[in-house]
């Protein structure tokens, strides 16, 4: 996988992991935004409901124990005489008209009231018009409180009988209705002892309600409670609910991710990409025989490692370049070298005293300098290397290619009078390809100046006839070059 391509996937996951992560974050906003409405109404319901309910109970509570433990109470239920138990009834009457009080006797069996000690709230029957109103499931919403508090004999501690006073709890009723609860339904519930609870009231959102409710929430120091029921689960509250653990470790596996593949990427980009590229161009100066004075590394644990390698290259580049000075093959163009040019040059210009003729060609590709500009150093070696094959495939066998230096090649053709090497200069023109490849999608047009000159008895040192060579080269690069010039 190339690594814009394994960029690309990496980026293709963090986008995936960005979308679910905020995915899964929803889901779960969604589902804490329906529980805390639905918590919302419960908290405000039970607040309205729990002050008035407990304050009620308190005051009945105080009230009953105030008249049981009245002497005058005491001494009518003592006395056995139901008149006496009536005219007290009428006296405590007149200080709490708003109560609905009665005796219950020990052995009253008529009673429904379980009469248990010491005070208790139970479902009963109102007093107030004189007939008894059970409340059930069934019924209207009507509320009645009853407390049923033991008249003790202090003498012997024996049950007289009880005070049970009543309330219709009609304040309550209204708190209860204007509760507003548009998420939630509750049904305020009151104990029977073993029968089952049964319904006083109810408020909210009765479309909510289903055969069993979800939630209780007693309602302390009284015997009801709120039955409370929330709206049904959603599909996200449901997958949350579901698979919470699962969605969680999503979660976290995403956040975690995410910031790997940012950091990663992040670091690749800052770090990676460019020191790689500078180890890549090291190798390949170093396959170049050739190295530059610096090489930037950013990530400092490469740093240290490759500047030994930068210190080993050297070292093998100098080597390099003492073999290659002894060895007769120029690295690049495969073709002989400056020093064993030199001594061909001496072997030849030996026997010319012989009578031998010999001629020389020297060539220079034309606009060298631009090559490597504009398409690189690589490029140019590209070229220095066809150039050189190029020259091999088009020369005979006995003529000698050798490189003098960057771009520039000479031919030295032996027992070739210049006459002779003036026509295989021409042929040489009209052999070499018209254009070369640097690099995939880069062709180059070749164009390259050449001066010809012949080896004379006459010449004191053996480099004259490459300097006059030189030197019709220069008069063809004035004369516009591509073409080749006979030295004077
Ligand atoms: N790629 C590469 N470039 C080299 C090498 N040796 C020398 N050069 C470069 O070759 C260029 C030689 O350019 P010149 O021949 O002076 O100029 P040119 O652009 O060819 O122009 P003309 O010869 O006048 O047509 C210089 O920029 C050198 O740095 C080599 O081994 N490889």
């Amino acid at each position: 996988m190339n690594l814009s391509l394994a960029r690309l996937c990496l980026f293709a996951l963090l986008i995936l992991e960005i979308i679910s992560g905020a995915a899964i974050y929803s889901l779960y906003k969604i589902s804490s935004n329906e529980e805390t409405d639905s918590k919302a109404d419960l908290i405000n319901a039970s607040r309205s409901i729990s002050v008035p309910i407990t304050s009620l109970a308190n005051t009945l509570r105080e009230t009953a124990t105030r008249i049981a433990q009245h002497p005058q109470t005491i001494r009518a239920l003592k006395s056995g005489s139901e008149s006496e138990r009536i005219a007290q009834l009428e006296n405590i009457r007149t200080f709490y008209p708003d109560a609905n009080i009665q005796w219950a006797l020990p052995n009253d069996t008529t009673t429904s009231i379980p009469l248990t000690p010491p005070l208790s709230v139970v479902y009963s029957r109102t007093m107030q018009d004189g007939r008894d109103e059970l409340i059930n499931n069934a019924a209207p919403a009507l509320l009645t409180l009853t407390l049923a508090q033991p008249v003790m004999d202090p003498v012997n501690k024996a049950i007289l009988g009880f005070v049970v006073i009543n309330n219709r709890g009609v304040e309550l009723q209204s708190i209860f209705k204007s509760l507003q609860m548009q998420n939630t339904f509750v049904e305020l519930q009151q104990s029977n002892n073993n029968a089952p609870y049964s319904t006083l009231m109810r408020a909210g959102n009765s479309h909510l309600k289903t055969d069993n409710f979800q939630e209780l929430k007693d309602l302390p120091g009284t015997a009801w409670r709120l039955a409370v029921w929330h709206p049904p689960m959603s599909t996200a509250k449901h997958v949350v609910s579901t698979f919470q653990e699962y969605l969680i470790v999503w979660l976290a596996l995403s956040a975690f991710l995410c910031a790997t593949i940012g950091g990663l990427y992040f670091f690749s980009k800052k770090y990676l990409a460019h020191d790689i590229n500078t180890i890549l161009t090291f190798f390949s100066d170093i396959r170049h025989a050739r190295l530059r004075k610096t090489y930037t590394i950013k990530l400092t644990d490469i740093h240290p490692n490759f500047e030994i390698m930068y210190r080993l290259g050297k070292l093998m580049l100098g080597k390099h370049k003492q073999v290659s000075d002894f060895a007769s093959i120029d690295f690049l163009s495969q073709t002989n070298n400056r020093r064993s040019f030199e001594t061909k040059q001496s072997e030849v210009f030996k026997t010319l005293a012989e009578g031998w003729a010999h001629s020389l060609l020297i060539l220079d590709i034309d606009n060298f300098k631009y090559v490597n500009d504009t398409h690189g150093h690589d490029a140019g070696d590209a070229l220095i290397i066809q150039f050189g094959k190029a020259l091999k495939e088009h020369l005979r066998g006995s003529d000698f290619i050798a490189r003098l230096g960057g771009d520039e090649f000479c031919v030295i053709f032996p027992n070739t009078p210049l006459k002779r090497a003036t026509e295989l200069a021409e042929r040489l023109r009209e052999k070499m390809p018209s254009e070369l490849q640097l690099k995939e999608g880069v062709m180059h047009k070749l164009h390259w100046s050449g001066g010809l000159s012949e080896y004379r008895k006459s010449d004191t040192s053996e480099n004259m006839a490459l300097a006059r060579a030189d030197s019709a080269l220069l008069e063809a690069k004035r004369a516009g070059r591509n073409k080749t010039m006979l030295a004077a």
